[in-house]
């Protein structure tokens, strides 16, 4: 099925084509807005695609004009999804009072305590519908789909990786909030989200997901050591001692200096879509046995 897409803008880019969309969402129920980034080669060619997982805050704009991005995808030939963070103007009591919880703070989960179930079901969204717009009205290899993240976001690249391996074949992250039940961000939103069970919990935590035998394909993640969130909410010592005890690849890099920011992403951004643009363009081949 097509779904109806409204340009919001478009903007030649490195030669290629940025742009913005909003359609009606049935999974969510409200109109939702992404942002994709179409390389030069685009043509007849089916591309690789990366979706790239937003934090707290942030919307389907941020990455794209912030993280400088579309240099290496226009090089690599790599097309960029992007979404905003959760559903908005969902009519909930206070939806946009709180910035690490509700607008702006989706968690990449389908809520199941009301009201909150309502509307926000951000997985489903991510892994069907946006994930089948992509692949159906746009010049994508479907077999050939990578998933990265920030924070809240590199939450959802490791979860939804983990928890849909069919879907993706390259995974990185960026100061993921690597195991959410023990930070003070998790622990509100799956209150409020999942409710009290530890199970629908730890089917949401990518630490969790590990420890109880889900694989992902090697991630490379990137954490800089003067993230004010690192103690806290972040977490990747637990993340990273789950794979070795599990025999998962991993590659963690520690970067002395960087903080959460946007300027640290962007500094590591070309290592993560060459790290894709690897994985997703293997011949199949090379990789069996
Ligand atoms: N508003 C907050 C800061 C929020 C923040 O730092 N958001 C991060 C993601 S945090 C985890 O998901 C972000 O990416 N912000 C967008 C940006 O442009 O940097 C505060 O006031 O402290």
């Amino acid at each position: 099925m097509t779904i109806k897409l409204e340009i919001r803008s478009q903007h030649r880019c490195f030669g290629g084509l940025q742009s913005y969309y909003q359609h009606h969402s049935e999974i969510i129920g409200l109109p939702m807005r992404f942002s994709v980034y179409v390389p030069p080669e685009a043509g007849e060619q089916r591309l690789p695609v990366l979706f790239f997982l937003a934090g707290l805050t942030c919307t389907e704009e941020t990455f794209m004009i912030k993280a400088g991005a579309q240099r290496y995808a226009a090089e690599l030939g790599l097309m960029l999804v992007s979404m905003d963070t959760s559903p908005r103007n969902t009519g909930i009591p206070g939806e946009a009072d709180d910035w690490e919880f509700g607008s702006g703070a989706g968690f990449y989960l389908d809520a199941i305590e009301s009201p909150w179930s309502k509307y926000f079901h951000m997985e489903s969204y991510v892994t069907q519908e946006l994930y089948n717009i992509i692949l159906g009205q746009f010049p994508v290899d479907p077999k050939s789909v990578g998933i990265s993240g920030h924070s809240m976001g590199g939450h959802g690249a490791l979860t939804l990786a983990l928890r849909h391996p069919e879907l993706y074949q390259s995974v990185s992250a960026f100061a993921p909030i690597a195991a959410p039940i023990h930070c003070p961000w998790g622990q509100k939103a799956f209150s409020r989200y999942l409710g009290k069970s530890p199970e629908s919990w730890h089917k949401h935590d990518a630490t969790a997901l590990i420890e109880s035998g889900h694989r992902l394909p090697t991630p490379l993640i990137d954490q800089g050591l003067d993230d004010p969130f690192l103690a806290e909410q972040l977490h990747p010592s637990y993340f990273e001692a789950a794979c070795q005890q599990a025999e998962q690849p991993i590659i963690l890099r520690r970067h002395a200096g960087y903080d959460h920011s946007y300027f640290f992403i962007s500094t590591f951004i070309e290592d993560h879509l060459r790290h894709h643009h690897t994985f997703l363009t293997l011949d199949p081949a090379d990789s069996a046995g």
